[in-house]
C-alpha cells in the first residue's frame, strides 16, 4: 500500500490538540472553538439578513405604489379597472362573468328608481287633480285609473313606508358658496321649490307604462344580488334589509322635494372587510371558475366554503343566481318598454332626472343584459358601479399588454403642455408599453365619501404617485353626504388639502379631470356653467373652454398651496368610454389612463426606481 494512504490527514494533524494537553487547556480550547463557531454563524446570519433586505429593497424599489384619491363617484375604482384591463388583461377576462351580479344590481336599481319616480309623479298628479276639483267643486275625472292604481298600489301594498305628503321642504341650511370659484346656486337647482305639476295625462300615460312591472320581484332580485355580493342576509320585514347602504348621489337638477317621510333610494356598498374584489372573487369561486389572476386584493377570499355545508350553500346560491337571471329575463321586455316609453321619457326630462348620467347606467342595454345567457363585456364591467368603503389594496403584476392601444394612447391623449414629440421620444426609449411584464404595481383605492376620508391618512407614506380624480362635469351637482356642498367645490377643497399636505410634498400628483364626456353632454344640452360657477363669467359655454378654465383653477391651487414648487400634471379623461370632444379620437380610455400615469411618474424622474 502506498505510504500516502496510511499517513494521517496533515490538516487533522495540524488541528489536533497537543498530545500533552492538560484538562484545563482542553476546556479552554473547546470554549474558544465554540465561540469561533458562534461568531461564524452570526456572520452567516448577518449576511443572510442583508441579502434578504437587499432583495426586499430591490423588490420595493421595483414596485410602483399609487394612491387614488377623489370624492365619491369621481371614477377611482373605474380607473383601477382600466389598469387591470390594460396591464392584467387575462385576470380581467377571468373576472368578467363575476361582474354580472353587479351589472344586474345596477340595472335593477335604475328600474326601481324610475318606478319610485313615477309613483311620486302619480301621487302628485292625483293630489293636484283632487285639489283642483275640490277648488272648483268639480268631480275628479274618473279616467285617472292607472294613475290612481299606480299611486295606491305602490304606496300601500308594495311599499308601506312610501307615503307622500307633497310638502315642499326647501333646504333649511343655506348653501355654502364656493370661495375659490364663486360657485352659486342656480335657478331651478335642487334647493328650488317643487315645480308645478305637469298635465295629468302625462303622468297617467307614464303610470300605465309602469303597470306591468311590479316592485316585489325587483326588490327580491335586488336583495338576492346584494346578499350574494356579501351583504348580510336581509331582515324579513324590510324591503332592503340591514345592508351597508348609503344615499345615492343626486343628479344635476334632480329635485330635492322628496317628502320627509319618503324612503330614500339607497346605494349598495361592500365594506372594507370583504372588499369588492374579494366579493367578486367569492362569486367567481361559487361559479367554479378556476383562476390564476395576477391581481388580487389583500386579505381577500377569506372564509372560502368547504365540505358539506359549502355544497349546500352553493346549491342554494346557485338557485338564487339562476332565479335572478330568469326573473330579469322575464321582466326584460317590460323594463325595456318602460324605459322606451315616450311619456316616461318626457316626464323624466321635464323633471330633469338624467338617468344616463347616473352611475351604473345600463338602461340602454336592457335587451342584451336580460338575455338568459348574458355575459358581461369589458365595457360593461368598466361602467358597472359598486361603491367603495374604506381603503382597498390591489396588486397588479403587469402582463403582456395591448401594444396598439397603449402606443396609440401614449401618442394621442390630451395632456397639459407635453409635446407629442416628447411622448414619441419616450416610446423610443422605453418601448411602447411603458411597463415591462412582471412589474408589480400596488394601487390603493379609497372610498371617496366624506365619512371615509379619515381612513386615507395611513396610506400617505412610501408612495410614488397620487392620482387625484376630479369629475369636472359635477359643477351643477351636490354631494350625496352633504347636499349643501357643490361637488366641484368639494373637489377643489380636497385638492387644496392634498396639494398643501406637508407629508405629501415629495409625492407626484397627477390630476385626472374626469367625466369629460358627461361635461360635453351637459353643455350640449344647454346647461350654462356660469349659472353655477359665477366666476366663469361670460366665457364661451363650450366644453373645451370650461375644461381649460377648470384646469387653470386646479393649477392655481397647486401653485399657491404646494409646500414646495412642484410640477402640475393634469389630463382630461373620460375613464368609461372613448372620448368625444377635445380628446383625440380613436383612443381607448384605458390607454389614456395608463399612459397618463406612466408619463406623470416618468416625468417626476422616477426612472431612479428603474420604472422604465
Ligand atoms: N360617463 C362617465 N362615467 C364615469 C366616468 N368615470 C366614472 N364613471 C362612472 O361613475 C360611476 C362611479 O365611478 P367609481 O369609479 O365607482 O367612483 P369612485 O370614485 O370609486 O367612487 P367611491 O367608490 O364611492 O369613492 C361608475 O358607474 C362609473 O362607471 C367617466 O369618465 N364618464
Ligand atoms: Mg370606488
Amino acid at each position: 500500500m502506498p505510504a500516502s494512504f496510511d499517513s494521517p490527514d496533515p490538516l487533522a494533524l495540524l488541528l489536533a490538540p497537543p498530545s500533552n494537553e492538560s484538562p484545563t487547556d482542553r476546556a479552554g480550547r473547546i470554549a474558544a472553538e465554540a465561540e469561533a463557531r458562534r461568531i461564524s454563524e452570526q456572520i452567516d446570519d448577518d449576511l443572510r439578513r442583508e441579502r434578504a433586505e437587499q432583495r426586499k429593497w430591490e423588490k420595493e424599489k421595483r414596485t410602483v405604489k399609487v394612491l387614488l384619491l377623489g370624492q365619491s363617484e369621481s371614477g377611482k375604482s373605474t380607473t383601477i379597472k382600466n389598469f387591470q384591463l390594460a396591464y392584467a388583461p387575462s385576470s380581467f377576462a377571468i373576472e368578467l362573468s363575476s361582474w354580472r351580479s353587479v351589472i344586474y344590481l345596477n340595472l335593477t336599481r335604475s328600474i326601481l328608481t324610475i318606478l319610485d319616480f313615477l309613483t311620486k309623479e302619480a301621487s302628485r298628479s292625483k293630489a293636484a287633480v283632487a285639489a283642483a276639483s275640490s277648488a272648483s267643486s268639480l268631480e275628479a275625472p274618473t279616467s285617472q285609473s292607472s294613475l290612481v292604481a299606480m299611486a295606491s298600489s305602490s304606496s300601500a301594498e308594495d311599499d308601506p313606508e312610501a307615503e307622500f305628503n307633497f310638502k315642499v321642504t326647501p333646504s333649511s341650511t343655506p348653501y355654502v358658496s364656493n370661495s375659490e370659484l364663486g360657485i352659486d346656486d342656480a335657478p331651478g337647482s335642487p334647493s328650488s321649490p317643487f315645480p308645478a305639476a305637469f298635465p295629468p295625462e302625462l303622468a297617467e300615460h307614464a303610470a300605465r307604462a309602469a303597470l306591468p312591472l311590479r316592485r316585489p320581484p325587483l326588490l327580491k332580485v335586488q336583495e338576492t344580488l346584494e346578499t350574494s355580493l356579501g351583504a348580510p342576509e336581509p331582515s324579513p320585514n324590510s324591503p332592503y334589509g340591514a345592508l351597508a347602504l348609503s344615499p345615492i348621489t343626486t343628479t344635476p337638477h334632480e329635485p330635492s322635494w322628496r317628502p320627509a317621510n319618503m324612503r330614500k333610494p339607497k346605494e349598495f356598498a361592500i365594506t372594507t372587510r370583504t372588499g369588492w374584489r374579494a366579493a367578486l372573487m367569492k362569486v367567481r369561486e361559487r361559479m367554479s371558475t378556476s383562476s390564476s389572476a395576477s391581481i388580487h386584493s389583500v386579505g381577500s377570499v377569506s372564509g372560502s366554503v368547504s365540505g358539506k355545508k359549502a355544497g349546500k350553500r352553493k346549491k342554494r346560491e346557485d338557485m338564487d343566481a339562476e332565479e335572478v337571471r330568469e326573473v330579469l329575463c322575464e321582466l326584460g321586455a317590460d323594463m325595456q318598454a318602460l324605459w322606451e316609453d315616450e311619456s316616461v321619457r318626457a316626464l323624466l326630462q321635464k323633471r330633469k332626472v338624467r338617468m344616463d348620467e347616473r352611475s351604473g347606467f345600463f338602461l340602454d342595454d336592457i335587451s342584451r343584459i336580460t338575455k338568459l345567457r348574458y355575459e358581461p363585456t369589458s365595457d360593461d364591467v368598466v361602467k358597472a358601479r359598486l361603491r367603495t368603503m374604506g381603503v382597498q389594496e390591489y396588486k397588479f403584476i403587469a402582463e403582456k399588454v395591448e401594444k396598439e392601444n397603449l402606443a396609440a394612447g401614449l401618442l394621442n391623449y390630451g395632456s397639459s403642455g407635453h409635446r407629442k414629440s416628447t411622448q414619441q421620444d419616450n416610446i423610443k426609449r422605453s418601448g411602447p408599453f411603458g411597463l415591462e411584464p412582471g412589474r408589480e404595481w400596488i394601487i390603493y383605492d379609497v372610498g371617496g365619501a366624506r365619512s371615509n376620508r379619515q381612513a386615507w391618512l395611513p396610506y400617505f407614506t412610501n408612495l410614488n404617485a397620487i392620482i387625484f380624480l376630479a369629475p369636472i362635469s359635477c359643477f351643477d351637482e351636490r354631494l350625496a353626504e352633504d347636499p349643501r356642498v357643490n361637488r366641484l367645490e368639494d373637489s377643489l377643497i380636497l385638492w387644496k388639502t392634498i396639494v398643501g399636505s406637508d407629508v405629501l410634498k415629495h409625492v407626484q400628483l397627477i390630476l385626472f379631470l374626469n367625466k369629460c364626456d358627461i361635461l360635453s353632454k351637459k353643455i350640449h344640452r344647454g346647461v350654462r356653467v356660469a349659472d353655477y360657477v359665477s366666476s366663469y363669467g361670460d366665457r364661451p359655454n363650450d366644453a373645451k373652454s370650461v375644461g381649460r378654465y377648470l384646469r387653470q383653477q386646479f393649477k392655481d391651487i397647486n401653485m399657491r398651496h404646494s409646500p414646495q414648487q412642484r410640477q402640475f400634471f393634469s389630463f382630461f379623461t373620460s375613464v368609461t368610454c372613448v372620448p368625444d370632444y377635445w380628446l383625440t379620437q380613436d383612443t381607448k380610455a384605458t390607454a389614456i389612463t395608463v399612459a397618463a400615469v406612466r408619463e406623470g411618474i416618468q416625468r417626476n424622474n422616477l426612472r431612479a426606481v428603474d420604472l422604465v
